[in-house]
């Protein structure tokens, strides 16, 4: 119990490597429970990971989709870092700098997204296209 309360509470470094791992974990679990952005994104990349396996696609653009899965996660983690730092600094209250570094985040994640839907785009519309015809 105590033990606990004082993990909670932990502003020191981590003492091992499972511990680590451990906050890692946590995090992740946040991110999922916490970010509905991260969500969609987790669950876009289960749909394209499917039709990954429905067309059979190659190694080469199996390993773009990753590329693009990773830049897409990358950028929404960054993106809630500078959120919450933001938010700790500044609290609720209005501030140009907050705003800007906000929006500067999210416009990162919007682009790695776009990047994402041209690498989708470019994998799937063709097989789509060939199955058609
Ligand atoms: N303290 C602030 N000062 C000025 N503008 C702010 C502040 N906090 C938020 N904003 C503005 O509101 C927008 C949304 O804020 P915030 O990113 O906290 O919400 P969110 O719903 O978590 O965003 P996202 O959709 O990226 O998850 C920001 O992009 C920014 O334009």
């Amino acid at each position: 119990m105590l033990m606990g309360l004082k993990d909670k509470r932990q502003v020191e470094k981590n003492k091992s490597f499972f511990q680590s791992v451990r906050h890692a974990i946590a995090g992740i679990c946040r991110l999922i429970l916490e970010e509905r952005n991260f969500r969609f994104d987790l669950i876009i990349s289960a749909v394209v990971l499917i039709l990954g396996f429905i067309f059979k696609i190659n190694l080469n653009d199996w390993l773009w989709l990753f590329a693009a899965f990773f830049a897409v996660i990358g950028s929404e983690v960054l993106n809630t870092i500078v959120e919450n730092v933001v938010d700790l600094i500044v609290g609720p209250h209005y501030n140009d700098l907050a705003k800007r570094a906000k929006d500067i985040g999210a416009g990162g994640v919007l682009l790695s997204a776009l990047f994402a839907t041209i690498i989708g785009c470019l994998i799937f519309i063709p097989r789509i296209v060939s199955l058609i015809k």
